[in-house]
């Protein structure tokens, strides 16, 4: 292979450029040319390339965010649009694609692969929701900020004796809320996982005589009929705080810059030596090919944290 193209795709996430950055550095050691597609799939469809070396890379692993832009492409979706990578791709010898996304980005790189495109994937999405993976780029950041800005609500909750659901991101898994509830010790974490009744919820905050913080994982749903009842029943005010896109910003934890530096070497090797359909993930600090089929299951909580650590902290 003597030139790969790169896209990120779906959520931008905190480590995503420096998966970039690994990618075009492990590239000149083997003089590959990278081409980094801009904007995620529609940019792939509407042909916006961008030449990346290691001068343009330099000093992005602190950068939040992704420099070659993003998109949630609907266009992609259908067949019609996707039929013309192809050729566009061939016309700009481009051999094989790097795609660092999520799980509807890699179910895209399978779609390319069928279309005879060789694609390999890395994990950028702060949902650690892919199988296969200790981590996801970006999950430790955005968990990192939910922390502190829980920490804060938790100082204006104690002083008032307030009552806060904090809804987190993560789509529908629960990883970010229990990393969240159990870094600050919450007093409740709801999560998808294990949704809980509003009758549990209502047993604990009744309990609460001062403040009381819920952590509130955005796959349970709206907690606003919860909260409703609650101040009904309760006669307390129950304020609501969305964290929102603040966790998606901001310069990426050590360990996200260096996953997606690792991530991004690692996947321009393995695409360059010919083997591809595979995600790259993490294990024990080391990268690991994780065939899409499995990249794409969901990731199930280890049974620690659900079922023992989950209860405890509920229950106590
Ligand atoms: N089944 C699919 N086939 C082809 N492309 C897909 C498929 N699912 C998602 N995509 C493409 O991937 C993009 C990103 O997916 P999305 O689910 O929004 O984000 P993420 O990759 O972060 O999970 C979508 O906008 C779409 O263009
Ligand atoms: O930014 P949007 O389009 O509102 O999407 C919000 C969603 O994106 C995420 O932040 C990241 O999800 P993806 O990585 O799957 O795109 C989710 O946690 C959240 O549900």
């Amino acid at each position: 292979m003597k030139r790969i193209g790169i896209l990120t795709s779906g959520g931008d996430s905190p480590g995503m450029n420096a998966a970039i950055c690994g990618a075009v550095i492990a590239a000149e050691q083997r003089n590959i040319e990278v081409i980094g597609v801009r904007n995620g799939f529609d940019g792939l469809l509407e042909e916006q390339f961008l030449p990346l070396s290691s001068s343009r890379v330099r000093g992005i692993n602190s950068l939040g965010g992704t420099i070659l832009g993003t998109s949630r492409s609907d266009r992609f979706l259908l067949p019609e649009w996707r039929r013309r990578v192809p050729d566009t791709l061939s016309s700009t010898g481009i051999d094989g694609l790097i795609v660092i996304g999520g799980n509807g980005s890699l179910r895209g790189a399978m779609a390319l692969e069928e279309a005879g495109i060789p694609t390999v994937g890395i994990p950028g999405t702060i949902d650690n929701d892919l199988g296969g993976t200790d981590f996801t780029l970006g999950f430790i950041t955005a968990a990192e900020t939910a922390v502190k800005a829980v920490r804060r609500l938790t100082d204006v909750a104690l002083s008032e004796r307030g009552i806060f659901f904090v809804e987190v991101m993560g789509r529908n898994s629960g990883y970010i809320a229990m990393f969240v509830g159990l870094a600050t010790g919450a007093d409740f974490v709801n999560i998808p996982e294990a949704p809980a009744t509003s009758e549990e919820i209502y047993t604990k905050i009744s309990q609460a005589e001062g403040s009381a913080i819920v952590i509130w994982a955005e796959g349970c749903g709206d907690p606003s009929p919860l909260a409703e009842w609650l101040r009904e029943e309760l006669n307390r005010d129950i304020e609501i705080s969305r964290i929102g896109h603040l966790q998606r910003g901001g310069t990426p934890a050590t360990l996200d810059s260096f996953l997606g530096f690792t991530m991004g070497a690692a996947a321009l090797y393995t695409i360059s030596e010919g083997r591809h359909s595979i995600m790259i993930g993490t294990r024990n600090l080391q990268p690991v090919e994780v065939p899409y089929e499995v990249a794409i299951e969901p990731n199930p909580l280890p049974p620690y944290l659900q079922s023992m650590l989950l209860p405890l902290l509920n229950s106590r």
